[in-house]
């Protein structure tokens, strides 16, 4: 029997990342600011490499290990959200959903190019990141790149790009 395609898997208890955030959710019900210890995997599927790899495991779970670095100990804002508007000025951030208000030093915020900070959508925005980061050779062979998102004990979202 053969096999064409490969997957490699990463799961890791430094894969984590604490950060706070809110949703909306049901159209204009918003969230109190609020904290996650999140945890995150992936998956990759592919066809293997001149090692005999789908990819290196070890640039895979640096890159990711980077990425979740960024996010952790900030405040994680949606910067597409349809209403909730965010806006950088003097060295913070303002964030405004009705007549809420919400300022914080801007080095404390991660600014994401998503329309909520759902589990689903943090882990399509880490997705894009994993995959833009890993390097052309390094992606060559890959098809598939599947990120999970842990908001609490077990409540996991993915988000699956292709290649
Ligand atoms: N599919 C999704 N459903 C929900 C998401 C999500 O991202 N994707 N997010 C939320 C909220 O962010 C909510 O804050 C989840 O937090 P959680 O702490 O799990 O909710 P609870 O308050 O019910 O749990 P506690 O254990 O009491 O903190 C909701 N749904």
């Amino acid at each position: 029997m053969t096999s064409d395609v490969f997957e490699v898997s990463l799961e890791k208890e430094s894969l984590v990342f604490s950060s706070a955030h809110f949703i909306t959710f049901n159209g204009n019900v918003c969230e109190r600011l609020h904290g996650h210890n999140y945890r995150c995997k992936c998956r990759v599927i592919g066809t293997l490499d001149e090692n005999g790899y789908v990819i290196d495991f070890i640039a895979l779970r640096d890159t990711l290990q980077r990425i979740v670095g960024e996010l952790d100990h900030h405040v994680l804002l949606p910067i597409n959200h349809p209403t909730i508007s965010v806006e950088k000025k003097d060295a913070e951030v303002i964030a405004r959903f009705e007549e809420k208000r919400w300022v914080f030093p801007e080095e404390d915020c991660v600014l994401l190019p998503i329309a909520n900070t759902t589990a689903e959508l943090l882990a399509m925005w880490i997705a894009d990141q994993l995959i833009a980061r890993l390097d052309a050779k390094t992606k060559a062979t890959l098809d598939k790149v599947v990120v999970s998102v842990d908001e609490n004990h077990g409540q996991w979202a993915s988000a699956e790009s292709s290649i």
